[in-house]
């Protein structure tokens, strides 16, 4: 039975924001471990821009070295793309552990349009981490308008399993300005270093092909 933190992303790259939001989260929540959902394709950005699948695991492995992080991209097997569906699945295969949903602000500013987003709040507890830049859309977002009843102290954060979802608790961390977007601009052929590489997937140990499309 392990305690385990859920942060979906694009990882377009995995960057050290991604690593140390993980690593503030694990001890706020008392965490055995987060999994990192690298998405094989996020329904709400562009394909253009976004590089291959096995690129961005690679590089999600490499930022979560030597830490209690486990990317993977088990959406990929379950054939799902909605987080809703997602986390039902997830629920479903590892009902042994126990699981809460991690992101950041910007996330949470625009969680209204996300598919059956009452669901996925209903399925487990939601971590939401400050951002520079997206806390006040966050707070005054129209998911924020209906999470409000639900927030619980950032002091009891670590009783999370004993809250009945919905549950929301807002964590507060040094605010960390990286973001994939900026790694791209300064370095937009990031992916070529990972080329050609077949991995393992840390979690359902499927190999990803480097050709794989997304
Ligand atoms: N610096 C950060 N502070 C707080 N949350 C972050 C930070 N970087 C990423 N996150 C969160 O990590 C999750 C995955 O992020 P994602 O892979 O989209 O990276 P990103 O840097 O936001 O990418 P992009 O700039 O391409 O939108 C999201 O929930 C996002 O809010
Ligand atoms: O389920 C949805 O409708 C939905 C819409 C947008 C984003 N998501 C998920 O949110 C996570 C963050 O995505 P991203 O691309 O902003 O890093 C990732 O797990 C996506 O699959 C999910």
């Amino acid at each position: 039975m392990s305690r385990i933190g859920l942060l979906g992303g694009s990882f377009n790259p995995a960057h050290g924001g991604h690593r140390a939001i993980s690593l503030f989260a694990r001890r706020a929540l008392a965490l055995d471990e987060v999994w990192w959902l690298v998405s094989p394709g996020n329904p709400l950005k562009p394909k253009a821009g976004m590089a291959p699948l096995a690129a961005r695991m690679a590089s999600a492995i490499e930022q979560a070295r030597r830490a209690p992080i486990r990317p993977t991209a088990i959406e990929r097997e379950l054939g799902t793309r909605y987080t809703v569906d997602t986390l039902q699945a997830i629920g479903a295969r590892y009902h042994q552990d126990d699981f809460i949903w991690l992101m950041g602000a910007d996330n949470l500013a625009q969680f209204d349009q996300w598919k059956d987003w009452r669901d996925i709040a209903h399925i487990m507890p939601i971590a939401v981490i400050a951002r520079p830049g997206y806390d006040d859309d966050a707070m005054a977002s129209p998911a924020m308008a209906w999470l409000d009843r639900f927030v619980h102290e950032p002091a009891t954060a670590k009783d999370w399993t004993d809250w009945r979802p919905p549950a929301l608790v807002l964590l507060r961390f040094r605010p960390d300005p990286r973001s994939a977007t900026l790694l791209r601009q300064s370095d937009p052929h990031w992916h070529l270093r990972y080329a050609g590489r077949a991995l393992r997937d840390p979690v359902t140990h499927a190999v990803i092909n480097p050709e794989e499309p997304f």
